[in-house]
């Protein structure tokens, strides 16, 4: 077994909204949140008060300790205030993706048992019609404003009460955003306010966070990791957050210019427009002190790349997912110099893994060698929602969660992720289940059968690419194009299947189930 260097932290007995804003007033006119594209601010004393108004607000249309509330947004500096305000009003928050069909949105309102949606007067239409296909929803909030809706806005006049709902930080979730797992189709991941809370105070010793950091959220706020990283962990301690509502690389460079951003938590992706893109040559980019990486596998050449450009220490990595709250590992930013190249980092505070052998999991591992990680540590979430099964099969009865992703730890300590067993793909750090593509494949009338595995782009991006067999009519008709257009038709953009192979049978054991191997077999060698 592997333990945290770091001393132990006691765990956090607050709701997130006192462990993040507790000492928001000490912060007074310090700026909390900037808008990026217009430069709107708003100050920790703002916040502190517009986020208790707006749970008056809230309270008195209606939202109770135990609801649900859907929050649709991208990135806004509206955003905190609302996930403050529904938690301080006792609700749990599950996070939507903005660009979520109708179909999607539904399906999560329905399996989270949300009477309640905040979104922007943008994305009304999708959120209407979302909440008339689940039927459960008893009012629709807007950040802004639309007419025939309650603004949060108008609800910082609002003279009622501020609700005191005896929140129990240990058993009460906080937040329910919706992940796959290790299988299957996406479900609530029940964190609750510790859960949360705790996680941000494992972090601080690592990364720890100062009231003249500035940090650019461009990554969504609707995700665990932005949630943690760019949200709770900043906003705790002071910080400014500038707040982009999505990646732009210009509009993105320009802010870390004209913000004199100190610190910035990104993906892949990003990591990947930093080395390579000429129009970073165009900005003074000199305030920035570190750039961390997380929510999918960096490639070391390209991060070495990107910190030399930018003159910067090496880019570190951070470790975790969904069901931990989301953090496990960070490379600490006081060692980024020694870090070994492409590592995910340390264990955090409080935090304790074994490397089981993957051919026989009763068997822990020790340095050097791979198998599947588990994580136990009070970060691990309480379950998924209403799945008593799935939660079974990830978390065991000693409280280690089997993560699904294989690593070896070195001498030193450091962690490298180097594959998964799990079937899930991470498009740009989105999570896409194989299970819900092949599913939807299978509503075409064309297609006989399908199969769905991640394979990698010139980018080096992971992307969704399916085997489809044809129906023996439909053969000669149905073209790639034909079928990646029927689905970009109904999932939202990350979820689109961007390669696909005719094969003709699915290789599949006695049992059904899809032999993925083969498939990435059949990939490799065509
Ligand atoms: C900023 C990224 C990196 C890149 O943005 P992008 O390139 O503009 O692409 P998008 O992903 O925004 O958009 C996807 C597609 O949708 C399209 N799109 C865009 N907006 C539109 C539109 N309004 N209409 C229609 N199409 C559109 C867009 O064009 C694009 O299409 P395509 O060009 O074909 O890829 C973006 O992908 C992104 O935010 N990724 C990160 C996701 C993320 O946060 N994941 C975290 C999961 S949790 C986790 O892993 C935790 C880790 C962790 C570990 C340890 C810790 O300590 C802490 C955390």
């Amino acid at each position: 077994m592997f333990r945290s260097e770091y001393a132990d932290v006691p765990p956090v007995e607050l709701p997130i909204h006192e462990a993040v804003l507790g000492h928001a007033a000490r912060f007074g006119e310090q700026p909390a949140l900037i808008d990026g594209t217009d430069g709107t601010t708003l100050t920790y004393a703002q916040l502190d008060r517009f986020h208790r108004r707006i749970a008056a607000g809230l309270a008195d249309a209606g939202v109770r300790k135990g609801d649900v509330l859907a929050l649709h947004s991208p990135n806004t500096i509206a955003f905190p205030t609302a996930f403050y305000a529904a938690t301080r009003a006792g609700a749990s928050v599950t996070t939507v993706h903005p660009l979520a069909t109708p179909e999607e949105f539904a399906k999560q309102l329905r399996d989270s048992g949300a009477r309640w949606i905040v979104t922007i007067s943008p994305l009304l239409g999708t959120a209407r019609r979302a909440a008339e296909l689940s039927g459960g929803i008893r009012e629709i909030f807007v950040c802004d404003s639309a007419s025939g809706h309650r603004s949060l806005i108008d609800m910082l006049a609002s003279t009622a009460p501020e609700p005191r709902p005896g929140i129990d930080p240990a058993e009460d979730v906080a937040a329910l955003p919706y992940s796959s797992g290790t299988t299957g189709i996406p479900k609530g991941v029940m964190l609750t306010h510790r859960q949360i809370a705790t996680n941000l105070a494992q972090l601080e010793p690592a990364v720890p966070a100062t009231p003249g950091d500035r940090i650019l959220a461009v990554l969504p706020f609707f995700h665990i990791y932005g949630l943690t990283a760019l949200m709770n962990a900043p906003l705790r301690k002071g910080a400014t957050v500038v707040v982009l509502p999505r990646f732009e690389l210009e509009t993105f460079l320009a802010a870390v210019q004209n913000h004199r951003i100190t610190g910035l938590y990104v993906a892949p992706p990003i990591v990947l427009a930093l080395a390579k893109h000429p129009a970073v040559a165009d900005y003074d980019l000199s305030s920035l002190k570190y750039v961390i990486s997380a929510a999918a596998p960096l490639d070391a050449h390209l991060a070495r790349a990107c910190a030399e450009r930018l003159g910067l220490p090496p880019i570190g990595q951070a470790y975790g997912m969904t069901e931990l709250s989301p953090g496990s590992h960070v490379v600490p930013l006081a060692r980024l110099h020694d870090a070994p190249a492409g590592t995910v980092g340390r264990l955090i505070a409080g935090t304790e893994m074994r490397i089981v052998s993957l051919d026989d999991p009763g068997k822990d591992l020790g340095t050097g060698e791979a198998g599947e990680i588990l994580i136990r540590g009070p970060q691990v979430m309480r379950g998924y929602l209403g799945r008593p099964d799935a939660t079974t099969a990830m978390i065991d009865t000693d409280g280690w969660l089997h993560t699904g992703d294989v690593g070896h730890v070195d001498a030193d300590g450091w962690l490298y992720v180097v594959d998964r067993v799990k079937e899930l793909i991470k498009y740009k750090g989105f999570q896409v289940a194989p299970a819900e593509l092949e599913a939807l494949l299978l509503t075409h009338p064309g297609i006989a059968d399908a199969a769905v595995i991640g394979s990698y782009n010139d980018d080096g991006n992971e992307i969704p690419h399916a085997f489809v067999v044809r129906r023996a009519e439909a053969a000669e008709e149905l073209t790639e194009n034909e079928i990646m257009l029927y689905v970009a038709e109904r999932v939202a953009p990350y979820k689109r299947v961007r390669r696909i192979t005719f094969i003709d049978t699915v290789p599949r054991a006695a049992s059904g189930k899809i032999l993925r191997r083969e498939l990435r077999d059949l990939r490799e060698h065509p």
